[in-house]
């Protein structure tokens, strides 16, 4: 029921004219209440109006026409009494009595002593009556069994004595609104901050972020003076200023540069240490730290250290809490003054850190770095000039004799020559291969029996799935659940995101990637088709079911795949179990599929077709026994696949790792990505380059195919462990680029298109492996002929592409997008193929 609908029921459009709404909704202090709470808080105070209206007249009717009273004094009974009738009658005719029978008195007469409004509530009130000068009703005041009285100026009030029964007749969390604020007592210190304490006020409040940038660099400073680190902010100034990090070493430098601190909270003054550490900023280097954004709580307690008064705050002592968690020294009483812990950080989360910092690391207890340098100038009997600088240089320099620095880069490069150490190690070919098809045709269950036969998956496995598959009433889906791991789509036994897994055989080292065949996943099968080097794709040849697959995602994903660069295809004519293995049916179905196949662009010669049962396992790894499959005189499944051609890598090519996934919150590697790489190499230590974010990262570590490696190469899979960048720069479809020759990321681009549906200027979702970007066509530059791939005759005036036809055409995208020319693209529209093709 809307607001207005139950404002007219009431009938109680005068009270909403005479409300003055918008005044309130005006007030600074309301701006955050919402339209809905603007609605809720008009009924609520129309509703309130309603009842005293409706509980004045019922009180007039039982105090009847003879007693005299106004409406106001029948509506204050009526609120104490919350809209109670028979309370209010009660009590406007005692108190008619008592009026009657006891005189009244001056409130200035009133003589109240300790009139503090701070800690004693009564004598706050007590208060507020005699400044205000109110005439009150003494006989009602001295009267214990009533607990209201009134002025003579018509407002009532509690009286103090009875506060302990205030709340009585009150429901909990509904206190009217008028006996509210007469009993806040202002807090005598600060809210309690974590430890319970008090903390910071007005500009001086430290941030909770703050607070974690000091404990961390109290962290550092305590470990630098524990002695591993003997470095300083001044030697690294004079030697370090003139640092540029041009080179990827010098890179790999820059985080432990910048770990170096100063050494006490007092030094941190950021205003007065230069600090020259590079670090990466949007994939910038410069000089300034992300932590200067940070307000530093040492310059803030060194400007208190220094101008105490100006920030002597109120001192709470600590909780119970903190003393409990943080010992004894916590006990001791907040002191004010210049030495030691600020004394408003006693019982603050700040001052466990002074507590360590100031007390037991002294900043001046140990020599200075200057002092280092001039301790070792002296011991070696180098005498330091006022301007030669080459003096001075070699001071600096054999200063560095005492200077440790233990902190071994952490990722150091081997520097190999990944090319060389490939060839070397001889790995087997791999094949990436996408499992395609119609929804339900087999492909999860046909793998998983593919990788049950290669003892991929042993039976203790295939037993469990078996037995958790019945539970639920899925137990045909057993051997698919080998691949769909989610619970969603082991619920839904429908494949929802692409199956990946590994085998090898002899010959060549495979990754499956099994696509989703429902229509509403094809962004995740183009994800999958972008990553493979061939395709399988599964056909249920059941009556009725390769009919409508060959409608639906037979031909889709055919034609996807094909226009994403594959050209290999295996076709497994599945399900032959329930057609008693006939050959006219597989006949049929191969005759169909090859004549549409070859018309979207295969070559016959790369087309292989097989009779299969996924389920039965026959024809898989090895060939059928079954007498009614004899016919069938060709290789199993698996002699197909590693019969494909292996792929060709790109190896001598720029790196480029399209994202297929990002992991975050690892302990040892808190950011890695997967992805196959398409071309180039990598190893760790690296620095790379995210397109389009342009943020740089250094490869920490390297997985392939689950196994801890120095290096890897196009076409494997892997998992880069990344340092030195911020998660929320990357994203799947993101490409991670070799520093020196990254993708530069395309607005507007020229593509060649094959239509799968009707094409015109509109808008489109360009997809390419995971990255799905929102678009439109904005121009059809010309109609081509297939063959040749020229404009057609008067191709150039196109309005409109038919199906099946390929046209050039203008895509531009709402955000750059990293895509280089001869990139494979995909572009939907409302949940349709409408085309696929090339960057040109
Ligand atoms: N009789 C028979 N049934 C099969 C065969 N292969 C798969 N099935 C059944 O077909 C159903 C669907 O199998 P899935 O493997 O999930 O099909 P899918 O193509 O992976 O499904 P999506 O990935 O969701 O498109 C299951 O009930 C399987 O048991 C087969 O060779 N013979």
């Amino acid at each position: 029921m809307s607001r207005h609908k139950l404002i007219k029921q009431l009938d109680l459009e005068e009270e909403l004219d005479d409300y003055d709404g918008g005044a309130l909704y005006d007030n600074d202090e309301n701006q955050g209440i919402s339209p809905e709470d603007q609605g809720t808080f008009i009924i609520a105070i129309v509703n309130g109006e309603y009842r005293l209206r409706q509980g004045t007249i019922r009180v007039r009717d039982v105090l009847g026409p003879g007693f005299e009273i106004s409406d106001a004094r029948i509506q204050e009974s009526l609120w104490y009494y919350y809209y109670d009738v028979e309370k209010s009658v009660n009590y406007l005719l005692s108190e008619q009595t008592s009026s009657n029978t006891k005189p009244k008195q001056k409130g200035a007469d009133l003589k109240l002593s300790a009139v503090d409004g701070k800690s004693d509530l009564n004598c706050r009130c007590h208060r507020r009556w005699v400044e205000n000068d109110y005439d009150l009703d003494f006989g009602a005041f001295n009267d214990p069994d009533v607990p209201i009285i009134h002025s003579v100026t018509g407002s009532s009030y509690f009286k103090p004595d009875v506060m302990s029964t205030f709340f009585n007749d009150a429901p909990w969390c509904n206190i009217p609104p008028g006996r509210q604020g007469e009993i806040l007592i202002e807090p005598l210190y600060p809210p309690g901050r974590l430890m319970g304490g008090s903390s910071f006020q007005g500009d001086a409040k430290v941030s909770k972020l703050a607070a974690i940038a000091a404990a961390r660099r109290m962290k550092e400073d305590a470990r630098s003076r524990s002695g591993t680190v003997t470095s300083s902010v001044a030697l690294l100034d004079k030697l370090g200023n003139k640092m540029s990090l041009e080179t990827p070493n010098e890179l790999e430098m820059a985080p432990k540069a910048a770990t170096v601190k100063p050494l006490n909270p007092v030094q941190a003054d950021t205003s007065k240490t230069s600090r020259k550490y590079p670090v990466r900023e949007r994939g910038v280097l410069n000089s300034n730290t992300p932590e200067d954004a940070i307000p530093p709580v040492e310059s803030i307690i060194s400007e208190r250290k220094r101008d105490p008064e100006t920030f002597s705050i109120p001192i709470a002592l600590p909780s119970a809490f903190a003393r409990t968690i943080l010992g004894p020294s916590f006990e001791r009483a907040p002191t004010s003054g210049q030495d030691g812990p600020p004394c408003d950080l006693v019982g603050s989360p700040y001052h466990f850190f002074f507590d360590v910092a100031d007390a037991k690391m002294d900043a001046f207890a140990e020599p200075s770095p200057d002092d280092v340098v001039l301790k070792a100038q002296t011991s070696k009997g180098t005498k330091t000039t006022k301007s030669g600088t080459g003096d001075e240089i070699r001071a600096v320099t054999s200063a560095l004799g005492d200077v440790a620095i233990s902190e071994a880069p952490k990722y150091k490069s081997k520097n190999l020559d990944v090319l060389a150490e490939f060839k070397k190690t001889q790995i087997k070919p791999t094949a990436n291969f996408v499992v395609i098809g119609h929804v339900d045709a087999g492909k999860s269950t046909l793998m998983g029996r593919l990788l049950y036969d290669l003892k991929v998956v042993n039976k203790r496995t295939l037993d469990k799935y078996r037995k958790e598959a019945e539970s639920i009433g899925k137990s045909s889906f057993a051997l698919a659940w080998v691949l769909d791991q989610g619970t969603d789509e082991r619920k839904q036994g429908v494949t929802i995101d692409i199956g990946m897994n590994n085998f090898e055989t002899d010959k060549t080292a495979f990754t499956i990637l099994d696509a989703p065949g429902h229509r509403d996943f094809i962004p995740n099968m183009i994800a999958g088709a972008s990553q493979a080097d061939f395709a399988v794709l599964v056909i249920d040849a059941s009556t009725g079911s390769f009919e409508s697959g060959l409608k639906g995602q037979t031909k889709e994903h055919a034609l996807l795949v094909r226009s994403i660069g594959v050209q290999r295809i295996i076709i497994a004519i599945n399900k032959l179990d329930t057609l008693s293995w006939s050959r006219d049916r597989f006949d049929e179905i191969q005759q169909q599929v090859s004549a549409f196949l070859t018309a979207a662009g295969f070559q016959p010669k790369n087309l292989a077709f097989i009779p299969c049962s996924g389920l039965t396992g026959e024809n898989i790894v090895d060939v059928s026994t079954n007498v009614k499959a004899s016919w069938y005189t060709g290789p199993p499944l698996i002699s197909l696949l590693e019969s494909s051609e292996p792929f060709a890598r790109a190896l001598e090519k720029p790196l480029r790792l399209t994202i297929d996934d990002i992991f975050r919150g690892g302990v040892q590697n808190p950011l890695s990505i997967s992805g196959r790489i398409d071309a180039g190499s990598v190893q760790i230590g690296d620095i790379v380059i995210t397109v389009p974010s342009n943020e740089t990262a250094i490869t920490k570590a390297i997985e392939v195919n689950s196994e801890p490696s120095d290096w890897a190469v196009a076409g494997q899979n892997v998992i880069l462990h990344l340092a030195n960048i911020d998660p929320n720069y990357l994203k799947t479809g993101d490409v991670i680029c070799s520093l020196a020759a990254p993708i530069k990321p395309l607005s507007i681009f020229t593509m060649k298109v094959l239509a799968f549906e009707h094409i015109l200027p509109m808008a489109v979702e360009v997809h390419r492996g995971r990255l799905h970007a929102p678009g439109r066509i904005s121009k059809l530059a010309a109609v081509l002929d297939k063959a040749s791939g020229k404009p057609k005759e008067g191709g150039k005036k196109v309005r409109i592409v038919k199906p099946g036809s390929v046209a050039r055409v203008v895509v531009e995208v709402d955000e750059p997008v990293p895509l280089e020319l001869g990139g494979k693209v995909v572009l939907r529209a409302g949940g349709q193929t409408v085309g696929a093709g090339l960057l040109e």
